[in-house]
This record gives C-alpha cells, sequence and structure tokens, in this order.
C-alpha cells in the first residue's frame, strides 16, 4: 500500500500543445492518501480514464510526476508499479475455473501454494462465489464473471492501490446496488488503498470516503460524499450531484449583499471580495414555500411519494423546490424562501460566500 501524489500533472494527446485547451488533464496536484476509498467522478470526456492510465503506467505524462510513497516512478512500466486494475469488461480466462481464476495473480508471482488456498478460499468467501469455485468461467454468467474480476483485483495483499474502471458497466442493475455495498464492506476489511472510476453519482457516493470531482480535464472539488452534497466548491459540482442538482440562479451583488429577481436573499455568510459573474446556488432540499420570499409560478409538480419535487418560473429562472405534504398545482402563484446557512453565492462558477453567520 502507498500514498500516491500526483504533481503538476499535465496531459496532452497532441504532439505541440499551446494552450489549455489542448491538454486532456490540465494541471493536477493530488495526494491520495493511503488505505484511503475514492471515487473519481466526472462525466465522459472530463479526463478519469487518462488519469487513470497515467496512475497505471499505461500512459506516461506530458509534464509532472507521480510518486508512490515519496519515490518517483512517472516513468516506470506498468508491471514495476504494484497496482491491480479491474476494468469495466470480465478480464479473465474462460478455460480456467473460478478457483485458478482467482490464484492466477498470486501463482504469478510465485506465492506458495499454501497462501494462495487461503488467499483463494478468503476472497471467494467475501464475494460469495465459494460454491463456484470448480466451475469453469466460461459458463458463469456475465455478472459472476464480473465479481471474478473484481477478486481478481482484491487477491493480492501487497498492492499499492487497486483501481476500478466503471466496474459495474455489464452488471445487472438490480445487482449494481449490492456489489456496490459489498466493494465498500470489502475496503473496510482489506483497507487498500482503491480509486474507483465512474460518472455515476450513486456509484460515488455509496462507495468513497473521498470523491475526486473532475470536470474538463480538471479537478474541480475533492470532499467526502457529505460536503459535495452540503457545499459544492464549484456550480458543476451542485449540477452534477443530487437529484435535481443544485439550483443556480443569476445574481447581483451590490453593497456586499446578494439579489435574485429584484429581492435581496440571505447567504450563508460573507461574500468575498472580487468581481465577476455571480449566481446563487441553492440545492431543491433548501428551498421551502413560504408566505414571503420570491414570487414564482409553478410549472411542474412530480410526485415522488415521500415528497414532491415542484419546479418553478421566477423571471427566466427555473427553481425547483423538494416539498413534504401538500403541493401546490401547477400555474399557481407561490413564494419560495431559501435557507439561508445553506445559500451559497458563487463568483465565475467558484463558490464566493464564507461560512459563517448568515447575511
Ligand atoms: N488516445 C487519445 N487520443 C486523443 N485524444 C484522446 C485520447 N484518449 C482520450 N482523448 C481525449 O481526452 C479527453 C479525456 O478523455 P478520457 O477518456 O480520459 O475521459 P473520461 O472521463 O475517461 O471519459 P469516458 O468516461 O468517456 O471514458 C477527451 O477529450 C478525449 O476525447
Amino acid at each position: 500500500m502507498a500514498k500516491i501524489t500526483l504533481e503538476k500533472l499535465r496531459h496532452s494527446y497532441m504532439a505541440d500543445p499551446k494552450g489549455p485547451e489542448d491538454y486532456a488533464l490540465k494541471e493536477i496536484d493530488l495526494d491520495w492518501e493511503n488505505g484511503g476509498a475514492y471515487a473519481l467522478l466526472g462525466p465522459s470526456g472530463c479526463g478519469k480514464s487518462t488519469l487513470l492510465n497515467i496512475i497505471s503506467g499505461l500512459l506516461y505524462p506530458t509534464e509532472g510526476r507521480i510518486l508512490f510513497d515519496g519515490n518517483d516512478v512517472t516513468q516506470l512500466p506498468p508491471d514495476k508499479r504494484n497496482i491491480a486494475q479491474v476494468f469495466q469488461f470480465p478480464v479473465i480466462y474462460d478455460t480456467m475455473t473460478v478457483y485458478d481464476n482467482l490464484a492466477f495473480p498470486l501463482r504469478n508471482r510465485g506465492v506458495d501454494e499454501g497462501h494462495v488456498k487461503a488467499r483463494v478460499e478468503e476472497i471467494a468467501a467475501m464475494l460469495e462465489v465459494t460454491e463456484m469455485l470448480s466451475v469453469r468461467a466460461a459458463h458463469l454468467t456475465a455478472d459472476n464473471k464480473q465479481k471474478i474480476s473484481m477478486g481478481r483485483g482484491l487477491v493480492r495483499d501487497d498492492v499499492n492501490v487497486i483501481m476500478f474502471d466503471e466496474p459495474l458497466t455489464v452488471i445487472d442493475p438490480h445487482l449494481k446496488w449490492k456489489l456496490r455495498s459489498k466493494l465498500k464492506e470489502l475496503h473496510q476489511r482489506v483497507r487498500v488503498t482503491m480509486i474507483y472510476v465512474t460518472h455515476d453519482q450513486t456509484e460515488a457516493l455509496t462507495f468513497a470516503d473521498q470523491v475526486v470531482v473532475m470536470q474538463e480535464g480538471e479537478v474541480v472539488q475533492i470532499g467526502t460524499p457529505v460536503e459535495l452534497f452540503e457545499r459544492p466548491a464549484h456550480t458543476f459540482v451542485g449540477h452534477f450531484i443530487g437529484s435535481p442538482g443544485m439550483n443556480v440562479l443569476p445574481a447581483e451583488v451590490r453593497d456586499g449583499a446578494a439579489f435574485f429577481a429584484g429581492q435581496r436573499i440571505v447567504l450563508e455568510g460573507t461574500i468575498s471580495a472580487g468581481s465577476g459573474r455571480h449566481e446563487i446556488g441553492v440545492r431543491p432540499e433548501f428551498v421551502a414555500l413560504s408566505e414571503a420570499g420570491v414570487p414564482a409560478t409553478v410549472r411542474k409538480v412530480m410526485d415522488l411519494g415521500r415528497h414532491s419535487v415542484v419546479e418553478a418560473v421566477a423571471g427566466d429562472a427555473r427553481i425547483s423546490a423538494v416539498v413534504e405534504g401538500a403541493a401546490p398545482g401547477q400555474g399557481d402563484t407561490v413564494h419560495l424562501s431559501f435557507k439561508p446557512e445553506q445559500t451559497r453565492l458563487y463568483r465565475d462558477g467558484w463558490i464566493a460566500s464564507e461560512k459563517g453567520r448568515a447575511a
């Protein structure tokens, strides 16, 4: 196991990159602590696979360094980095039994058969595949093949990091939640550093202690699932995480106060110095229907059983609110109030209100 440090990492697929737009990874400085459960989350094309391939050694970065426990591994090939990888599609040998598939990474490194047996049986029990050990892999379902593929990633206890690249893509939806929680449980038992790459927020938030959110080749926030939900550092994180995502409303700032639709909006704290394009960010969970507040017209109501999501329009802006109990009807005029300690200001996308007493 190792702490992994990415230092001023940049990568371009072009021979002669010029501006930032030519870089698939802009500039990344990041520490992955020893034994952590991380998710790397972001939309398609944001650079997740590029970053993963740089850590595993399949790709050498254009600039910057990768350190494992302080040792520079930037130029080392994959087989010298001691990393286990689980891919989107199962990587197993169809002609071998499940037992031999799980044993393979250990036998390959000359581990003695006694230890191989103990380890294979332990991993098989964790993954609940013990009864399949003597079955040939060719006879397994796609789900079980991927489980064995994960087992092959988990079986060695001497790796620096295990990387999972969208490992649940081929898994049946009803089994996904089960494997997700299994993986979390496995991490708690084996405590190897794990990096789980996904574009699915549910997968990221259920697996990881720390989520690294990427957008367009940059890391926009690193935080616990609660931190990402409660205080997105960037409007992108607010949009991307949560369902529906955070409301992002055009704002005007004057005399140290923020205004939306002509009304003063109380924020979580004071506004940091600076100028730029301002927006107010507030999650639908913290928007309430009230007597006073921003007047809006209800456009749509979605009844989700325990609560409703009310979508209203104020000026050109759409605002969603999560409403418990009786919901208004389409076309009704309502007033919306925002919970001050959960209402933030953003400047050019980045958070610009300070945590403190609502102001
Ligand atoms: N081999 C390549 N040659 C040129 N450009 C590439 C190559 N691989 C990726 N890119 C570009 O680099 C950017 C980042 O791609 P990358 O595959 O790392 O993103 P991703 O977040 O993993 O996306 P996905 O989830 O779709 O795999 C994209 O703009 C992509 O088009």
